[in-house]
């Protein structure tokens, strides 16, 4: 039964949720609706990396033969309608929220399948769409809050932050990539272009990442918070540079998650509600 759970890859599924749950935050809206949309973006990240695994199967076995199915936990053709099936309920949890986040989980449902069957092993699109429903999480949940554009803004730089984790997890899926055909970044251009690429990402995001500060969507607690989030992601963005190689590049996609994890609290501490009860407790 753990295997069922554990091909969700349910760290990264939380994470998505936890994109919801930061606009919920600046909207402070905790409702019923709030809890679906959570569960909606559970179950569809969910699927996506349970269809992702089923046809990633022969890869798989080389790049990263410990997942469900290359070991043999799980039969291929269960996984593949145990995805499906997740799929539709979330879709049908979608149309619950309302028209256009029903819409919203099915055009990203089809997107996750058509990277896993085809996109994924084309350069750069494949990266693209995948940051893309990475952003598209945050506008997700502030659709559901009313904060559409600022979760628009936060999502434009999980967009660009992706970006990066993405070329990297290229480096290091290098073999098993080539073996499928596949003409990732790193396979057509080398490992030194794609590293100078995903640094670019890096640096552009972490370096205007102070603007969400200034354009008033956090508060001045933001800023330390996040000053260490960029520690973390300029020295993932150098560490590439210097040694592109696929063991650095495992490191560095490591480091990269770190650091979005303390961008995360970044953003709860700078919501305006947390900063008020954070600092009422301070000077109180
Ligand atoms: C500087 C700045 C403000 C950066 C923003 C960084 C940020 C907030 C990123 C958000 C990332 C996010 C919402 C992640 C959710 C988890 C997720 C769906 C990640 C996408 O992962 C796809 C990946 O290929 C799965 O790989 P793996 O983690 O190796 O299993
Ligand atoms: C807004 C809604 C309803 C959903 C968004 C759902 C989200 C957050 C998707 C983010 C992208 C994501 C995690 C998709 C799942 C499948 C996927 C693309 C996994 C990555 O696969 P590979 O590129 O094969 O990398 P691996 O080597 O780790 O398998
Ligand atoms: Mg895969």
């Amino acid at each position: 039964m753990k295997v069922y759970m554990e091909i969700l890859r349910p760290v990264n599924a939380i994470m998505a949720v936890v994109s919801v749950l930061l606009v919920a935050l600046i909207g402070w809206e905790f409702d019923l609706r709030v809890l679906v949309a959570c569960f909606v973006v559970f179950i569809a990240t969910g699927a996506g990396n349970v269809i992702n695994d089923y046809f990633d199967y022969e890869i798989d076995a080389i790049n990263r033969p410990q997942r469900p199915i290359p070991s043999g936990r799980i039969r291929r053709g269960v996984a593949g309608a145990y995805g499906i099936g997740l799929f539709i309920l979330a879709s049908a949890l979608g149309f619950y929220l309302g028209p256009l986040p029903g819409f919203i989980v099915v055009g990203s449902s089809l997107l996750m399948i058509y990277y896993a069957h085809t996109l994924k092993r084309k350069c750069f699109i494949g990266n693209l769409v995948v940051s893309f429903l990475t952003g598209l999480s945050f506008v997700f949940g502030g659709l559901i809050v009313g904060e559409t554009v600022k979760a628009a803004y936060i999502g434009f730089y999980a967009f660009l932050m992706t970006m990066a984790r993405e070329i990297i997890k290229d480096m290091e899926d290098i073999e098993g990539d080539k073996m499928e055909g596949a003409t990732t970044l790193p396979i057509k251009y080398g490992h030194r272009i794609a590293s100078i690429i995903a640094a670019t990402f890096m640096l552009i995001a972490s370096l205007t990442s102070p603007i969400l500060y200034t354009i008033n969507i956090f508060s001045i607690l933001y800023i330390p918070i996040l000053s260490i989030a960029i520690i973390v992601f300029l020295k993932a963005a150098f560490k590439i540079l210097k040694d592109p190689r696929k063991e650095t590049a495992g490191e560095v996609s490591k480091q990269i998650k770190i650091g979005m994890g303390i961008t995360f609290i970044a953003f709860a501490l700078g919501s305006r509600t947390i900063t008020r009860i954070i600092l009422g407790i301070i000077f109180t």
